[in-house]
């Protein structure tokens, strides 16, 4: 095995001190901070070990995807790193790196994050950078660098800094909306978002020079250091971890600053979690007091006695229409079912009813829907009906009168996406696992993508996507429901109802479309990652007015801080699990786009995720539950409705 000679290899030149713990064991898949896919290399974490010299052997480990060698002691120009294509993170900070920014490097398309940063690399900071289409993170502070910053664009890019160095001129455009800390330290550095550069003096009618050297800096903040190792997440600081940017010149806190900064956190989340727990009660109290049941609330189980379907006296009596041709119940068995509420949804209240025959449905009663007429409604029902896949929950019937209408769905059993993230949080509660998380993601994303591809000419959106319509079949399936049925949603309070999902421009009223079904999807993703709920009502003066904006929250924080502070603390504890997050944080990010031409279509959402693990997380065609789920919908059924 290639990459097994160049591990031994490694470690005889690097660890001469021996603290690279590799237990004798002759296997390098099983030693400290190696992981392997299929016995090849994948992932090396080896911080903080005083390891030195070269790290040259490991340029042969081409299924590499994660390198952090940071906090050692390797030292000289880096070596061609241009075979290791598959690396995504590479963290070579608080070493002695020198020589110039490697060129090899901006041959790795796939870099999203890639931190030199407190090292002694020198030169010019290339233009080249722009090949790196993907960069979530360029750290390049506490260098030698110097020379005019180039004017790149990186569109993705959250995270940057080339603060410390011995740059000049002007900062570019693009660059300009980071930050002060981003460039500070960089004596020469002017514009945006520093001061203003004094005027050329080789332009004509001009009279100084560029950013004088004289210009007072003491106004720039050092930079910030921000731990961007894949090991230290989430992200601490410890007092006596002094950075190499404080031995720059970089400003300390004094230890009363830092008693005051965790008193002061202390507090915060405090008040935090007294306002999210007063909020849940109040929400809770309230159902309670008008009997509303839902899978959140067990207890409540309601077993009607008398039926909760129309009574026959005195209605119209309507039509039970099937869709697969066989008419499997009357509305009178419906009636004879018993019925347990399930929740109550911004179109009515929905029912899991057991037929005497023992079948299970899920029973939608449309009680706000606003639906204009008999033959619009058939129409409409007649498209959602034929919609046939794994992951979508099939709508099998549906019963019209003129007081009552009626949507048969399939019985998801196995709970929400909203339950398996936010229900029973607290002591005892199973959290929803990092592997589970995404291949609900995925589910979903081909469920959403499936309803987007039928009955092109309808353009068919799904309308009201949120972690409430994501339910999970017997076989632990992701399967999106109530796909459709905004076209019957009013502009009042069903318009309200899912605002922390919905794209800025499908405001109140206006159409849904694909874009804004991205949106909503983006949406759902950061709750998957997040663990937070976007529909959650903030208090008052929270600076959003209203519901969570979790992208702009997201945006905020990965922008400030780091992209690790925004990962729900529950999936810290797996490990090798951040590559997949943070890809699957790209997506979404790219998804919630403010400009819908910006974000992807879902087929391609679908690809994506598809890719951030491979076979794994894709469809298992035995947990299909009949042939009739694949995945069918012919354009003639669109034709019936237009
Ligand atoms: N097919 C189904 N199988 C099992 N449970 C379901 C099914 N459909 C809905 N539910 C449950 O019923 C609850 C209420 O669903 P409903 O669709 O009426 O409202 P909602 O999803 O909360 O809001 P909205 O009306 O905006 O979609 C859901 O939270 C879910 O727990």
């Amino acid at each position: 095995n290639p990459d097994f000679d160049a591990l031994v290899a490694f470690k005889t030149a690097s660890d001469t001190s021996k603290t690279w713990n590799t237990n004798s064991n002759t296997n390098p898949c099983s030693w400290s901070g190696v992981s392997c896919i299929r016995d090849r290399v994948s992932r090396l974490v080896l911080e903080n070990l005083n390891l030195e010299g070269s790290i040259h052997p490991l340029t042969s480990l081409t299924h590499l995807r994660v390198l952090s060698l940071k906090g050692n002691r390797f030292s000289g120009p880096l070596p061609d790193l241009s075979n290791l294509t598959a690396v995504k993170l590479l963290f070579l900070s608080n070493n002695r790196f020198s020589g110039v920014f490697p060129a090899s490097l901006t041959s790795l398309s796939r870099l999203y994050r890639l931190d030199l940063s407190n090292n002694n690399f020198s030169g010019d900071i290339p233009a080249t950078l722009s090949h790196f289409t993907h960069l979530l993170t360029l750290r390049l502070d506490a260098n030698n660098f110097s020379g005019r910053m180039p004017n790149v664009n990186l569109p993705t890019l959250q995270d940057f800094n080339v603060s410390g160095n011995r740059l000049s001129g002007e900062i570019p455009k693009a660059l300009s909306t980071f930050p002060v800390s981003s460039f500070g330290q960089n004596p020469f550095l002017c514009g945006a978002p520093l001061q203003k550069c004094a005027p050329d003096p080789t332009k004509p009618g001009s009279g100084g020079a560029i950013a004088s050297p004289l210009s007072p800096q003491s106004s720039i903040p050092p930079s910030s250091t921000v731990s961007s190792s894949p090991s230290s997440m989430p992200k601490t600081s410890t007092p006596s971890g002094k950075s190499k940017t404080d031995e720059k010149g970089g400003s300390k806190i004094s230890p009363v600053a830092l008693i005051a900064i965790i008193v002061g956190d202390v507090l915060v989340l405090g008040l935090v979690s007294l306002l999210l727990y007063c909020y849940f009660w109040r929400n809770y109290s309230a159902k309670l007091k008008e009997g509303k049941g839902s899978k959140l609330f067990e207890s409540e189980k309601i077993v009607y006695s008398s039926s909760p379907y129309p009574a026959q006296g005195g209605f119209e009596r309507g039509r039970m229409v099937f869709f697969d041709g066989e008419k499997r119940f009357e509305l009178e068995d419906l009636l004879r079912a018993s019925a347990e509420m399930l929740g109550k949804g911004g179109f009515g209240t929905a029912y899991k009813a057991v037929l005497d025959d023992g079948n299970v449905v899920a029973v939608k009663r449309l009680k706000e829907a606003q639906i204009t007429g008999k033959r619009e409604f058939e129409q409409h029902m007649e498209v959602l009906g034929r919609l046939r896949h794994p992951n979508v929950v099939s709508l099998r019937a549906y019963y019209f009168a003129r007081e009552e209408k009626l949507l048969v769905y399939d019985y998801m059993p196995n709970a929400t996406l909203f339950w398996l993230l936010h229900g029973n949080r607290g002591p005892g509660r199973s959290p929803l696992d990092w592997t589970t998380r995404l291949k609900i993601a995925a589910g979903a994303a081909r469920g959403v993508a499936f309803i987007h591809s039928s009955c092109k000419s309808l353009r068919l959106t799904h309308g009201n996507i949120k972690s409430t319509n994501v339910l999970l079949d017997n076989h632990g399936n992701a399967r999106v429901s109530d796909f459709g049925l905004s076209v019957f949603a009013g502009p009042g309070p069903l318009g309200g109802r899912s605002n922390g999902y919905r794209a800025p421009e499908a405001s109140e009223g206006r159409k849904q479309t694909h874009k804004s079904d991205v949106y909503s999807f983006g949406v759902l993703l950061l709750e998957l990652l997040t663990g937070k709920c976007p529909s959650v009502v903030e208090s008052a003066g929270s600076g959003y007015g209203g519901v969570v904006d979790l992208p702009r929250w997201v945006q905020s924080v990965v922008r400030e801080e780091w992209t690790a502070e925004v990962f729900d603390l529950e999936l810290m504890r797996y490990k090798d699990i951040e590559e997949e997050m943070v890809g699957l944080l790209q997506i979404a990010m790219s998804c919630t786009a403010a400009a819908p031409d910006q974000r992807p279509r879902m087929c391609h959402v679908v690809k994506m995720i598809e890719e951030l693990r491979g076979v794994e997380v894709s469809p298992s065609h035995d947990t299909l539950d009949s042939v009739s789920e694949s995945p069918s919908l012919s354009e003639d059924a669109c034709g019936t409705s237009q």
